[in-house]
């Protein structure tokens, strides 16, 4: 992680590829990703693994607006293959043994290193021939060239898969949640329906741009409560430049601190009943007092806020729309999801969901053949390790 100038300037660069002329030359990409996903989903014979396919899709989308990956099905399942069992050892017993969660995590960690030093080495080539591809990483390469600036390809490199790794997990934790939501409650998929249809966005194959996206009211409240109700991650760490007090406790200085997002919402006197799930609460006749500055920190605050947040909200609208106006969605499963938190939000048993393209019936679906569509893992390597994380998840049952 870089510090002080450095991180300040690496920050400004990779903001700029998020400001809004980006976005807009994003939109078609993400739409075109998302729509095939989607459609592939409501195509479906049996219930979809909601969790998998959505990192699977966000994955898609990260690399290809990114950096610029254009692969095969399989090298893009098996590089999320690789995040994913990164991620999944993330928190680890500082043990490097063999088999243990630290080693697994290093052994995918390089894996991914290797992989992404390869593209980056043929970009390079391309950027240095005065090749644009309107990708973050040759925005990144790009910028670098034109202020004299040597990145090193190590720099490139950890930035791209910070971006990467930051990127898609959170925002496919997001989308499974928006769906999960959208499932249990379908007076909130109707007002959607009536967001589109009063901006004349229900068809299924008309191209949005950022401007359209941005007049659809309910979507963005949607999208907001989502975020609110299931932030994706669930605090950070901070070190006490100053000692300070914080609810009668003193917390001297160079103390590390853990911010709770999630507590942050839950115990917060803005939001009224904040365990339900309720777009309406952001309309702007009925929202509750105007937030103050970290009333709600989805994406933290101040100098390390998420530099995404942007282009997550944008593929979380992008999918809310997709989705409305292609398909209808049920849990296929009678039981509430129980979720996890760590290393990110997610529903333990991965999400099965019916999906119904608009205008057909649903089909009868048998819950005890445990048929899903969901993401292979034949891409593991035969050299891969044995995975024995050490977890510190609990699962926990919680309201909806
Ligand atoms: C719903 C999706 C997302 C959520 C909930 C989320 C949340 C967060 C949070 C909580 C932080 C830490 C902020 C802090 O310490 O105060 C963060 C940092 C960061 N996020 Fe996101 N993020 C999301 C999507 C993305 C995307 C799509 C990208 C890039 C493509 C991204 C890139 C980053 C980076 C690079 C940082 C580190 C910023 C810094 O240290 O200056 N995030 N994000």
């Amino acid at each position: 992680m870089s510090n002080g100038e450095e991180h300040r300037l690496r920050r400004k660069v990779i903001m700029k590829a998020f400001n809004y002329e980006a976005l807009e030359r994003y939109v078609p990409i993400m739409q075109e990703i998302m729509r095939e996903s989607v459609q592939r989903w409501c195509g479906a014979a049996q219930p979809v693994m909601v969790w998998p396919m959505a990192r699977e899709m966000a994955f898609r989308v990260a690399s290809a607006v990114l950096v610029g990956f254009q692969h095969s099905d399989e090298e893009i399942q098996h590089l999320t293959f690789l995040f994913t069992n990164m991620v999944k050892n993330l928190f680890s017993l500082p043990v490097k043994l063999p088999g243990s969660g630290l080693s697994n995590g290093l052994f995918y960690r390089k894996a991914i290193d290797e992989w992404m030093m390869n593209h980056i080495q043929r970009k390079k080539e391309f950027v240095l021939q005065g090749g644009d591809s309107g990708d973050v990483l040759s925005h990144i390469m790009n910028t670098a060239k034109d202020n004299g600036e040597k990145l090193s390809d190590q720099e490139i490199q950890d930035t791209v898969v910070e971006l990467l790794f930051a990127g898609h997990e959170t925002t496919s934790s997001a989308a499974t949640s928006l769906i999960m939501h959208l499932a249990l409650q379908p007076q909130v998929v109707q007002k959607v329906h009536e967001d589109l249809e009063k901006h004349g966005l229900l068809q299924p194959d008309q191209p949005l741009s950022l401007e359209q996206v941005g007049r659809l009211t309910y979507v963005g409240q949607v999208v907001k409560e989502v975020l609110r109700r299931r932030p994706p991650i669930g605090g950070g760490y901070r070190r006490a430049l100053k000692s300070f007090e914080i609810g009668g406790f003193q917390v001297p200085e160079g103390w590390a601190v853990l911010y709770s997002i999630r507590d942050t919402h839950e115990a917060s006197q803005i939001f009224s009943s904040p365990e339900l799930f309720d777009p309406d609460r952001w309309t702007p006749e009925t929202s509750q007092a105007p937030l103050a500055r970290y009333d709600m920190v989805t994406f933290g605050g101040g100098p390390r806020a998420c530099v995404g947040k942007e282009f997550a909200k944008l593929q979380l609208k992008l999918l809310c729309v997709e989705l409305t106006r292609r398909c209808r969605w049920k849990l296929a499963e009678d039981k509430l999801p129980d979720m996890k938190f760590l290393p990110i939000v997610y529903p333990a048993g991965g999400l099965p969901v019916i999906f119904t393209p608009i205008g057909r019936k649903s089909q009868p679906y048998d819950r005890n053949k445990n048929d899903f569509l969901h993401e292979k893992e034949r891409t593991r390597d035969k050299g891969s390790p044995v995975l024995c994380s050490v977890s510190f998840e609990k699962d926990i049952n919680v309201a909806m």
